[in-house]
Protein backbone atom coordinates (compact mmCIF):
# COMPACT_ATOMS: atom_id res chain seq x y z
CA UNK A 1 0.00 0.00 0.00
CA UNK A 2 1.56 3.48 -0.72
CA UNK A 3 1.52 6.48 0.76
CA UNK A 4 0.06 7.95 -2.86
CA UNK A 5 -3.71 6.54 -1.81
CA UNK A 6 -3.91 9.42 0.25
CA UNK A 7 -7.74 8.97 1.66
CA UNK A 8 -6.31 5.56 3.33
CA UNK A 9 -5.67 5.89 6.98
CA UNK A 10 -7.09 8.80 8.61
CA UNK A 11 -9.38 7.39 10.94
CA UNK A 12 -11.27 10.13 13.55
CA UNK A 13 -13.39 8.49 14.56
CA UNK A 14 -13.11 5.20 15.62
CA UNK A 15 -16.69 4.14 16.82
CA UNK A 16 -18.69 6.48 14.66
CA UNK A 17 -18.03 4.73 11.07
CA UNK A 18 -18.68 1.10 12.63
CA UNK A 19 -21.77 -0.63 12.36
CA UNK A 20 -23.73 -1.97 14.70
CA UNK A 21 -22.72 -5.40 16.85
CA UNK A 22 -25.64 -6.71 14.75
CA UNK A 23 -24.53 -5.55 11.65
CA UNK A 24 -21.56 -7.58 11.80
CA UNK A 25 -22.53 -10.87 11.91
CA UNK A 26 -21.89 -11.96 8.64
CA UNK A 27 -23.84 -15.17 9.45
CA UNK A 28 -26.09 -16.18 12.24
CA UNK A 29 -26.37 -19.58 13.27
CA UNK A 30 -22.85 -20.03 13.37
CA UNK A 31 -22.55 -17.95 16.44
CA UNK A 32 -25.68 -18.63 18.31
CA UNK A 33 -24.00 -20.66 21.13
CA UNK A 34 -23.32 -18.81 24.72
CA UNK A 35 -19.93 -17.96 25.66
CA UNK A 36 -18.42 -19.71 29.09
CA UNK A 37 -15.86 -18.21 30.65
CA UNK A 38 -12.96 -19.93 29.93
CA UNK A 39 -10.27 -19.69 32.62
CA UNK A 40 -11.27 -23.25 33.76
CA UNK A 41 -9.62 -24.26 30.52
CA UNK A 42 -6.53 -22.29 31.02
CA UNK A 43 -3.54 -24.12 32.12
CA UNK A 44 -0.50 -23.41 32.87
CA UNK A 45 1.24 -26.74 31.76
CA UNK A 46 0.07 -25.88 28.39
CA UNK A 47 2.33 -22.70 28.66
CA UNK A 48 5.33 -24.30 29.67
CA UNK A 49 3.73 -27.03 26.49
CA UNK A 50 3.76 -23.64 24.24
CA UNK A 51 6.65 -22.16 24.72
CA UNK A 52 8.47 -25.16 24.17
CA UNK A 53 6.99 -26.00 20.85
CA UNK A 54 6.77 -22.14 19.52
CA UNK A 55 10.58 -22.01 19.92
CA UNK A 56 10.72 -24.70 17.93
CA UNK A 57 8.79 -23.01 15.17
CA UNK A 58 10.71 -20.05 14.20
CA UNK A 59 14.14 -21.22 13.03
CA UNK A 60 13.05 -20.91 9.71
CA UNK A 61 10.03 -19.78 6.95
CA UNK A 62 9.55 -23.37 5.51
CA UNK A 63 8.22 -22.78 1.94
CA UNK A 64 9.74 -25.75 -0.23
CA UNK A 65 8.60 -26.45 -3.99
CA UNK A 66 5.51 -28.16 -3.95
CA UNK A 67 6.23 -31.92 -4.92
CA UNK A 68 2.28 -33.15 -5.11
CA UNK A 69 1.64 -33.91 -8.52
CA UNK A 70 -1.10 -31.86 -9.59
CA UNK A 71 -3.15 -31.61 -12.59
CA UNK A 72 -3.38 -28.46 -14.83
CA UNK A 73 -5.90 -26.02 -13.65
CA UNK A 74 -8.53 -27.33 -16.56
CA UNK A 75 -8.42 -30.93 -15.63
CA UNK A 76 -9.23 -30.05 -11.99
CA UNK A 77 -11.84 -32.24 -10.45
CA UNK A 78 -13.07 -28.58 -8.78
CA UNK A 79 -13.48 -27.29 -12.21
CA UNK A 80 -15.28 -30.27 -12.97
CA UNK A 81 -17.61 -30.04 -10.95
CA UNK A 82 -18.70 -26.40 -12.46
CA UNK A 83 -20.95 -26.36 -15.38
CA UNK A 84 -19.32 -26.54 -18.64
CA UNK A 85 -20.66 -24.36 -21.41
CA UNK A 86 -19.17 -24.16 -25.14
CA UNK A 87 -16.40 -21.59 -25.95
CA UNK A 88 -17.82 -19.60 -28.60
CA UNK A 89 -13.83 -18.55 -29.50
CA UNK A 90 -12.29 -21.86 -30.68
CA UNK A 91 -11.84 -25.14 -31.52
CA UNK A 92 -9.75 -27.38 -28.69
CA UNK A 93 -10.94 -24.80 -26.16
CA UNK A 94 -13.51 -24.93 -23.39
CA UNK A 95 -15.23 -22.53 -20.90
CA UNK A 96 -16.43 -23.30 -17.73
CA UNK A 97 -18.64 -21.49 -15.40
CA UNK A 98 -18.94 -21.51 -11.62
CA UNK A 99 -22.27 -22.59 -10.99
CA UNK A 100 -23.29 -19.90 -8.34
CA UNK A 101 -20.93 -16.92 -8.93
CA UNK A 102 -20.51 -16.01 -12.34
CA UNK A 103 -17.14 -16.49 -12.78
CA UNK A 104 -15.67 -17.58 -16.22
CA UNK A 105 -12.87 -19.70 -17.41
CA UNK A 106 -11.82 -20.16 -20.49
CA UNK A 107 -9.07 -22.15 -21.92
CA UNK A 108 -7.48 -23.14 -25.18
CA UNK A 109 -4.22 -24.38 -23.94
CA UNK A 110 -2.35 -21.83 -22.81
CA UNK A 111 -5.15 -19.03 -22.61
CA UNK A 112 -7.56 -18.99 -19.46
CA UNK A 113 -9.76 -15.51 -18.98
CA UNK A 114 -11.85 -14.67 -16.74
CA UNK A 115 -14.43 -11.52 -15.92
CA UNK A 116 -15.05 -10.04 -13.12
CA UNK A 117 -17.84 -11.32 -11.09
CA UNK A 118 -20.34 -8.50 -10.55
CA UNK A 119 -17.82 -5.94 -12.97
CA UNK A 120 -19.19 -6.25 -16.53
CA UNK A 121 -16.10 -5.35 -18.50
CA UNK A 122 -14.84 -8.80 -19.90
CA UNK A 123 -10.57 -9.33 -18.36
CA UNK A 124 -8.29 -9.57 -21.19
CA UNK A 125 -4.79 -8.98 -21.19
CA UNK A 126 -5.26 -5.38 -23.60
CA UNK A 127 -7.79 -4.18 -20.73
CA UNK A 128 -4.99 -4.70 -18.16
CA UNK A 129 -2.81 -3.44 -20.15
CA UNK A 130 -5.08 -0.04 -20.90
CA UNK A 131 -6.16 0.03 -17.29
CA UNK A 132 -3.07 -0.09 -15.79
CA UNK A 133 -0.92 1.91 -18.63
CA UNK A 134 0.77 -1.22 -19.41
CA UNK A 135 1.45 -1.85 -15.62
CA UNK A 136 2.96 1.80 -14.79
CA UNK A 137 4.93 1.43 -11.50
CA UNK A 138 2.81 4.78 -10.61
CA UNK A 139 -0.53 2.42 -10.49
CA UNK A 140 1.61 -0.35 -8.72
CA UNK A 141 0.08 -0.55 -4.53
CA UNK A 142 2.20 -3.46 -3.60
CA UNK A 143 4.85 -5.97 -4.17
CA UNK A 144 4.46 -9.82 -2.05
CA UNK A 145 5.14 -13.07 -2.57
CA UNK A 146 3.31 -13.85 -6.05
CA UNK A 147 3.96 -10.37 -7.53
CA UNK A 148 3.46 -6.99 -7.83
CA UNK A 149 -0.10 -6.08 -6.87
CA UNK A 150 -1.39 -2.70 -8.60
CA UNK A 151 -4.51 -0.50 -8.20
CA UNK A 152 -6.78 0.21 -11.07
CA UNK A 153 -10.34 1.23 -12.65
CA UNK A 154 -12.24 -0.72 -14.58
CA UNK A 155 -14.49 1.13 -17.45
CA UNK A 156 -17.38 0.33 -15.46
CA UNK A 157 -16.32 2.20 -12.68
CA UNK A 158 -15.06 -1.05 -10.40
CA UNK A 159 -11.65 -0.17 -8.72
CA UNK A 160 -9.91 -3.38 -8.29
CA UNK A 161 -6.21 -4.87 -7.14
CA UNK A 162 -4.36 -6.54 -9.90
CA UNK A 163 -1.92 -9.11 -8.97
CA UNK A 164 0.38 -10.20 -11.04
CA UNK A 165 2.36 -13.17 -10.81
CA UNK A 166 5.68 -12.73 -11.46
CA UNK A 167 7.81 -14.39 -14.38
CA UNK A 168 8.46 -17.23 -12.72
CA UNK A 169 5.26 -18.38 -12.12
CA UNK A 170 5.24 -20.19 -15.02
CA UNK A 171 7.51 -22.62 -12.93
CA UNK A 172 6.02 -25.54 -12.03
CA UNK A 173 5.89 -24.70 -8.03
CA UNK A 174 4.21 -21.46 -8.73
CA UNK A 175 1.89 -22.19 -11.36
CA UNK A 176 0.36 -24.93 -8.94
CA UNK A 177 -0.13 -21.95 -6.59
CA UNK A 178 -1.85 -19.85 -8.93
CA UNK A 179 -4.39 -22.84 -9.56
CA UNK A 180 -4.80 -22.83 -5.85
CA UNK A 181 -5.18 -19.45 -5.23
CA UNK A 182 -8.33 -19.40 -7.97
CA UNK A 183 -9.57 -22.30 -7.55
CA UNK A 184 -10.06 -21.26 -3.60
CA UNK A 185 -10.90 -17.74 -4.48
CA UNK A 186 -13.23 -18.77 -6.68
CA UNK A 187 -15.51 -20.28 -4.17
CA UNK A 188 -15.96 -17.99 -1.61
CA UNK A 189 -18.17 -14.60 -0.81
CA UNK A 190 -18.12 -13.31 2.48
CA UNK A 191 -18.00 -10.01 3.94
CA UNK A 192 -14.37 -10.28 5.55
CA UNK A 193 -13.04 -12.13 2.41
CA UNK A 194 -11.39 -9.96 0.07
CA UNK A 195 -13.69 -10.64 -3.36
CA UNK A 196 -12.37 -12.47 -5.49
CA UNK A 197 -13.39 -10.66 -9.31
CA UNK A 198 -11.22 -13.15 -12.28
CA UNK A 199 -8.50 -14.24 -13.48
CA UNK A 200 -6.37 -13.93 -16.54
CA UNK A 201 -3.89 -16.20 -17.85
CA UNK A 202 -2.19 -15.14 -21.08
CA UNK A 203 1.35 -16.44 -22.82
CA UNK A 204 3.31 -16.13 -19.76
CA UNK A 205 1.14 -13.53 -17.57
CA UNK A 206 -0.61 -14.91 -14.42
CA UNK A 207 -3.01 -11.90 -13.76
CA UNK A 208 -5.65 -12.13 -10.68
CA UNK A 209 -8.10 -9.37 -10.07
CA UNK A 210 -9.38 -8.88 -6.54
CA UNK A 211 -11.37 -6.60 -4.78
CA UNK A 212 -9.32 -3.08 -3.79
CA UNK A 213 -9.61 -2.71 -0.10
CA UNK A 214 -8.15 0.94 0.91
CA UNK A 215 -6.78 1.45 3.94
CA UNK A 216 -3.72 -0.53 3.98
CA UNK A 217 -3.04 -4.02 6.18
CA UNK A 218 -3.60 -4.12 9.55
CA UNK A 219 0.16 -5.01 9.94
CA UNK A 220 0.97 -1.60 9.08
CA UNK A 221 -2.10 -0.08 11.34
CA UNK A 222 -0.05 -1.46 14.40
CA UNK A 223 3.15 0.05 12.98
CA UNK A 224 1.19 3.46 12.54
CA UNK A 225 2.46 3.61 9.13
CA UNK A 226 -0.96 5.67 8.48
CA UNK A 227 -0.40 7.90 11.31
CA UNK A 228 -3.38 6.98 13.48
CA UNK A 229 -3.63 4.46 16.15
CA UNK A 230 -5.84 1.44 16.53
CA UNK A 231 -7.71 1.57 20.03
CA UNK A 232 -8.59 -1.85 21.87
CA UNK A 233 -12.44 -1.46 20.44
CA UNK A 234 -10.99 -1.45 16.68
CA UNK A 235 -8.85 -4.21 17.56
CA UNK A 236 -11.06 -6.33 18.92
CA UNK A 237 -14.00 -5.54 16.00
CA UNK A 238 -10.52 -6.85 13.65
CA UNK A 239 -10.27 -9.91 15.34
CA UNK A 240 -13.92 -10.77 15.12
CA UNK A 241 -14.01 -9.86 11.34
CA UNK A 242 -11.00 -12.42 11.11
CA UNK A 243 -12.72 -14.70 12.94
CA UNK A 244 -15.78 -14.63 10.97
CA UNK A 245 -14.00 -15.04 7.93
CA UNK A 246 -11.85 -17.93 9.12
CA UNK A 247 -14.45 -19.87 10.21
CA UNK A 248 -16.89 -19.61 6.95
CA UNK A 249 -13.78 -20.72 5.41
CA UNK A 250 -14.02 -23.86 7.81
CA UNK A 251 -17.20 -24.67 8.19
CA UNK A 252 -19.82 -22.76 5.29
CA UNK A 253 -17.86 -23.17 2.00
CA UNK A 254 -18.45 -26.24 -0.07
CA UNK A 255 -15.64 -27.80 1.02
CA UNK A 256 -13.65 -27.27 4.50
CA UNK A 257 -10.79 -24.77 3.46
CA UNK A 258 -7.94 -24.07 5.20
CA UNK A 259 -6.17 -20.58 4.48
CA UNK A 260 -2.57 -21.28 5.76
CA UNK A 261 -1.12 -17.62 6.11
CA UNK A 262 -3.34 -15.80 8.81
CA UNK A 263 -1.31 -12.92 9.56
CA UNK A 264 -1.28 -9.59 9.91
CA UNK A 265 -0.25 -8.37 6.11
CA UNK A 266 -2.97 -10.20 4.59
CA UNK A 267 -5.64 -8.61 6.93
CA UNK A 268 -6.38 -5.85 4.75
CA UNK A 269 -8.81 -2.82 6.12
CA UNK A 270 -11.51 -1.15 4.99
CA UNK A 271 -12.29 2.82 5.65
CA UNK A 272 -14.80 1.86 8.33
CA UNK A 273 -11.62 -0.27 9.84
CA UNK A 274 -13.71 -3.81 8.62
CA UNK A 275 -11.10 -6.64 7.98
CA UNK A 276 -10.64 -8.59 5.11
CA UNK A 277 -8.92 -11.45 4.97
CA UNK A 278 -6.83 -11.92 1.84
CA UNK A 279 -4.30 -13.78 0.08
CA UNK A 280 -5.49 -17.29 -0.57
CA UNK A 281 -2.34 -18.27 -2.24
CA UNK A 282 -1.34 -20.61 0.01
CA UNK A 283 -5.16 -22.39 1.04
CA UNK A 284 -6.29 -25.49 0.34
CA UNK A 285 -9.25 -27.60 0.59
CA UNK A 286 -9.37 -29.35 3.70
CA UNK A 287 -9.94 -33.11 3.95
CA UNK A 288 -13.53 -34.51 3.67
CA UNK A 289 -14.26 -35.37 7.05
CA UNK A 290 -17.08 -37.68 5.98
CA UNK A 291 -14.74 -39.43 4.18
CA UNK A 292 -12.80 -40.73 7.73
CA UNK A 293 -10.42 -38.47 6.72
CA UNK A 294 -8.75 -35.79 9.41
CA UNK A 295 -5.82 -33.80 7.48
CA UNK A 296 -4.82 -32.85 4.50
CA UNK A 297 -0.57 -34.00 3.86
CA UNK A 298 0.95 -31.46 2.32
CA UNK A 299 4.65 -29.54 1.92
CA UNK A 300 4.62 -27.32 5.00
CA UNK A 301 3.96 -23.33 3.50
CA UNK A 302 3.35 -20.12 5.75
CA UNK A 303 5.32 -17.74 7.02
CA UNK A 304 7.83 -17.51 9.95
CA UNK A 305 6.43 -16.61 13.34
CA UNK A 306 2.48 -17.96 12.83
CA UNK A 307 3.46 -21.42 11.82
CA UNK A 308 1.46 -24.11 13.68
CA UNK A 309 4.50 -26.50 15.36
CA UNK A 310 2.41 -29.75 15.17
CA UNK A 311 2.43 -28.72 11.23
CA UNK A 312 5.81 -28.42 10.79
CA UNK A 313 6.11 -31.51 12.91
CA UNK A 314 3.95 -33.90 10.97
CA UNK A 315 3.37 -32.22 8.00
CA UNK A 316 0.00 -33.14 8.49
CA UNK A 317 -1.95 -29.86 8.26
CA UNK A 318 -5.67 -29.07 9.60
CA UNK A 319 -8.23 -26.11 10.38
CA UNK A 320 -6.50 -25.97 13.24
CA UNK A 321 -3.13 -24.68 12.13
CA UNK A 322 -5.09 -21.53 10.97
CA UNK A 323 -6.42 -21.36 14.79
CA UNK A 324 -2.48 -21.20 15.96
CA UNK A 325 -1.80 -18.55 13.30
CA UNK A 326 -4.99 -16.21 14.76
CA UNK A 327 -3.43 -17.13 18.27
CA UNK A 328 -0.56 -15.61 17.26
CA UNK A 329 -2.78 -12.51 15.15
CA UNK A 330 -4.32 -12.33 18.69
CA UNK A 331 -0.78 -11.18 20.44
CA UNK A 332 0.02 -9.29 17.84
CA UNK A 333 -3.04 -7.16 18.02
CA UNK A 334 -2.61 -6.84 21.73
CA UNK A 335 0.73 -6.26 21.95
CA UNK A 336 1.35 -4.75 18.45
CA UNK A 337 4.57 -6.11 18.01
CA UNK A 338 5.54 -8.76 14.94
CA UNK A 339 6.01 -12.38 15.87
CA UNK A 340 9.27 -11.80 15.61
CA UNK A 341 11.19 -8.95 16.81
CA UNK A 342 14.84 -9.63 16.21
CA UNK A 343 16.43 -6.67 17.42
CA UNK A 344 14.85 -6.96 20.80
CA UNK A 345 16.51 -9.10 23.97
CA UNK A 346 16.47 -12.74 23.49
CA UNK A 347 13.64 -13.72 25.73
CA UNK A 348 11.45 -10.87 23.91
CA UNK A 349 12.31 -11.97 20.48
CA UNK A 350 9.70 -14.86 19.80
CA UNK A 351 6.81 -12.16 21.10
CA UNK A 352 4.14 -14.96 21.62
CA UNK A 353 6.51 -16.75 23.82
CA UNK A 354 7.07 -13.21 25.80
CA UNK A 355 3.71 -12.29 26.00
CA UNK A 356 2.43 -16.00 27.13
CA UNK A 357 4.87 -15.86 29.88
CA UNK A 358 3.94 -12.40 31.51
CA UNK A 359 0.68 -13.31 30.87
CA UNK A 360 1.24 -17.17 33.15
CA UNK A 361 2.96 -14.90 35.68
CA UNK A 362 -0.28 -12.93 36.06
CA UNK A 363 1.50 -9.89 34.61
CA UNK A 364 -0.45 -9.81 31.15
CA UNK A 365 -1.09 -5.95 31.22
CA UNK A 366 2.63 -5.26 30.89
CA UNK A 367 2.87 -6.59 27.24
CA UNK A 368 -0.25 -4.21 26.11
CA UNK A 369 1.44 -2.50 23.39
CA UNK A 370 2.77 1.24 24.50
CA UNK A 371 0.49 2.88 22.21
CA UNK A 372 -2.73 1.68 24.12
CA UNK A 373 -3.31 3.29 27.66
CA UNK A 374 -4.06 1.04 30.33
CA UNK A 375 -7.82 1.96 31.76
CA UNK A 376 -9.56 -0.46 34.53
CA UNK A 377 -11.88 -1.14 31.65
CA UNK A 378 -9.39 -2.82 29.06
CA UNK A 379 -7.51 -4.62 31.34
CA UNK A 380 -10.24 -7.62 31.65
CA UNK A 381 -10.38 -7.30 27.90
CA UNK A 382 -7.01 -7.77 27.57
CA UNK A 383 -6.40 -10.59 29.71
CA UNK A 384 -9.41 -12.36 27.99
CA UNK A 385 -7.85 -11.78 24.83
CA UNK A 386 -4.35 -13.05 26.07
CA UNK A 387 -6.46 -16.27 27.78
CA UNK A 388 -7.79 -16.98 24.18
CA UNK A 389 -4.47 -16.65 22.32
CA UNK A 390 -3.23 -19.18 24.50
CA UNK A 391 -5.52 -21.73 23.96
CA UNK A 392 -5.34 -20.76 20.14
CA UNK A 393 -1.61 -21.47 20.77
CA UNK A 394 -1.79 -24.58 22.30
CA UNK A 395 0.85 -27.34 21.14
CA UNK A 396 -1.67 -30.09 19.99
CA UNK A 397 -4.32 -29.34 17.91
CA UNK A 398 -6.94 -31.13 20.16
CA UNK A 399 -6.72 -28.85 22.54
CA UNK A 400 -7.29 -25.59 20.45
CA UNK A 401 -10.94 -24.19 20.18
CA UNK A 402 -12.70 -24.02 16.81
CA UNK A 403 -12.54 -20.82 14.68
CA UNK A 404 -16.30 -20.52 15.86
CA UNK A 405 -15.53 -21.00 19.15
CA UNK A 406 -13.20 -17.72 18.91
CA UNK A 407 -15.67 -15.65 17.26
CA UNK A 408 -18.31 -16.78 19.84
CA UNK A 409 -15.20 -15.97 22.84
CA UNK A 410 -14.44 -12.91 21.10
CA UNK A 411 -18.32 -11.62 20.97
CA UNK A 412 -18.24 -11.90 24.72
CA UNK A 413 -14.98 -10.24 25.19
CA UNK A 414 -16.07 -7.44 23.08
CA UNK A 415 -19.90 -7.21 24.47
CA UNK A 416 -18.42 -6.78 28.38
CA UNK A 417 -15.73 -4.61 27.22
CA UNK A 418 -18.58 -2.37 26.04
CA UNK A 419 -20.65 -2.89 29.00
CA UNK A 420 -18.08 -1.99 31.43
CA UNK A 421 -16.87 1.21 29.19
CA UNK A 422 -20.79 2.20 29.08
CA UNK A 423 -20.95 5.63 27.83
CA UNK A 424 -17.69 6.05 28.00
CA UNK A 425 -17.15 3.15 24.86
CA UNK A 426 -17.55 5.88 22.06
CA UNK A 427 -15.09 8.50 23.68
CA UNK A 428 -12.81 6.18 25.04
CA UNK A 429 -12.31 4.92 21.27
CA UNK A 430 -11.97 8.47 19.74
CA UNK A 431 -9.30 9.47 22.66
CA UNK A 432 -7.11 6.72 21.83
CA UNK A 433 -7.30 7.80 18.28
CA UNK A 434 -5.98 10.91 17.86
CA UNK A 435 -3.33 10.28 20.68
N1 LIG B 1 -6.85 -6.40 -2.55
C1 LIG B 1 -5.96 -5.46 -2.24
N2 LIG B 1 -6.35 -4.19 -2.05
C2 LIG B 1 -5.45 -3.24 -1.73
N3 LIG B 1 -4.12 -3.48 -1.55
C3 LIG B 1 -3.68 -4.73 -1.74
C4 LIG B 1 -4.57 -5.78 -2.09
N4 LIG B 1 -3.84 -6.91 -2.19
C5 LIG B 1 -2.58 -6.59 -1.90
N5 LIG B 1 -2.46 -5.28 -1.63
C6 LIG B 1 -1.23 -4.56 -1.28
O1 LIG B 1 -0.15 -5.20 -1.91
C7 LIG B 1 0.77 -5.70 -0.94
C8 LIG B 1 1.32 -7.03 -1.42
O2 LIG B 1 0.26 -7.97 -1.40
P1 LIG B 1 0.47 -9.52 -1.66
O3 LIG B 1 -0.80 -10.18 -1.28
O4 LIG B 1 0.96 -9.73 -3.03
O5 LIG B 1 1.67 -9.89 -0.73
P2 LIG B 1 1.81 -10.02 0.87
O6 LIG B 1 0.62 -10.72 1.42
O7 LIG B 1 2.13 -8.68 1.45
O8 LIG B 1 3.11 -10.89 0.97
P3 LIG B 1 3.27 -12.45 0.72
O9 LIG B 1 2.78 -12.73 -0.64
O10 LIG B 1 4.72 -12.66 0.88
O11 LIG B 1 2.42 -13.11 1.76
C9 LIG B 1 -0.02 -5.78 0.36
O12 LIG B 1 0.82 -5.67 1.47
C10 LIG B 1 -0.98 -4.61 0.22
O13 LIG B 1 -0.30 -3.43 0.59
Amino acid sequence: MTSSDSSHGRRNSSSSSRTSMQDRIPYSPALSSAYSDTSSVRSRNSVADAARSIAGVFVSCFTPPETKSSNSFADSEEYRAHSVTSDASGAGSERRRSSNRGIYAHSNNSTHEREPAGATEKLTMEGINRVTRNFSPSFKIGQGGFGTVYKAKLADGTTVAIKRAKKSVYDKHLGVEFQSEIRTLAQVEHLNLVKFYGFLEHEDERIVVVEYVPNGTLREHLDCVHGNILDLAARLDIAIDVAHAITYLHMYTDHPIIHRDIKSSNILLTENFRAKVADFGFARLAADTDSGATHVSTQVKGTAGYLDPEYLRTYQLTEKSDVYSFGVLLVELVTGRRPIEAKRELKERITVKWAMKKFDDGDALSVLDPKLEHYAGNSLAIEKLLELALQCLAPRRQSRPSMRRCAEILWSIRKDYKELMGSDFRSFSTRSQRS
